[in-house]
């Protein structure tokens, strides 16, 4: 049997609608359900459903086979985990905003974000001096009464800066889902997960 970390929240909806054009039958329980272990023994999967962040940690510790994880998500965590296959679902992309016309700040600017080391590696490749200062949401607060200078965070549609009065100021990386595994469970049940990305792979070809 595989189990799957399915992400609760935003990707989950579009996560399972690919799988079940994968062919995978998915019960109804499974889209309203406040269930946290569904089991599918028609496929012989057991789905774990669990907060985006933690995805990657049932899959690093191998009591999740498979997981789908936003890549923000991965290039945060740098976990010892194999990501096989673009899911191309749940797009958006990380991006430095702040106030329009902010005076530039001299010494190391306050940089709000939920992901610190995403910022961190991305200011130092610029080669600026920050201070990043983790929070856990609402970020586009952090301008406004004057916490940070800049933020570092998830845009999808522009609307959340746009109600802000936040700027975009630069682009980090597009974002999608991707399909990660357990790199020992890769080697024990590759045939069961060779097939399904395969199966996701056919549903995936042609969407860009
Ligand atoms: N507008 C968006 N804002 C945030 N994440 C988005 C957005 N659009 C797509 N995503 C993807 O969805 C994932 C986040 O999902 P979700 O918003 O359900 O969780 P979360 O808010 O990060 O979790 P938590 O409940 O721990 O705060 C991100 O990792 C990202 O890959
Ligand atoms: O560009 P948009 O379509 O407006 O989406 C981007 C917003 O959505 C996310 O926040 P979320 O709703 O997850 O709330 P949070 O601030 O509590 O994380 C993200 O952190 C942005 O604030």
């Amino acid at each position: 049997m595989l189990t799957i970390a399915m992400p609760k929240g935003r990707i989950f909806e579009e996560a399972a609608e690919l799988l079940r054009r994968a062919g995978y039958k998915l019960p109804p329980e499974f889209d309203d359900s406040r269930k946290l272990i569904i089991d599918v023994p028609e496929e012989n999967i057991r789905f774990i459903l669990a907060k985006p962040m933690d995805v990657v940690t049932y899959v690093e510790h191998g009591v999740a086979d498979l997981g789908i994880a936003g890549k923000d998500v991965m290039l945060e965590e740098d976990r010892d985990v194999y990501e096989v296959l673009d899911l191309k679902i749940s797009a958006c992309y990380l991006a430095v905003a702040g106030l329009p016309n902010a005076k530039a700040v001299s010494v190391a600017p306050k940089i709000a974000t939920k992901y610190p080391a995403v910022a961190s590696r991305y200011f130092r490749e610029q080669g600026e001096q920050v201070e990043i200062i983790k929070l856990n949401g609402s970020i586009e607060l952090a301008p406004l009464i004057g916490l940070a200078e800049r933020i570092v965070d998830i845009v999808s549609t522009g609307r959340t800066l746009k109600e802000n009065g936040l700027v975009e100021l630069e682009r980090i990386e597009d974002i999608t889902s991707r399909l990660i595994v357990n790199p020992v469970s890769y080697r024990m049940k590759d045939q069961f997960i060779d097939d399904m990305v395969e199966r996701l792979s056919a549903c995936l070809e042609g969407v860009n």
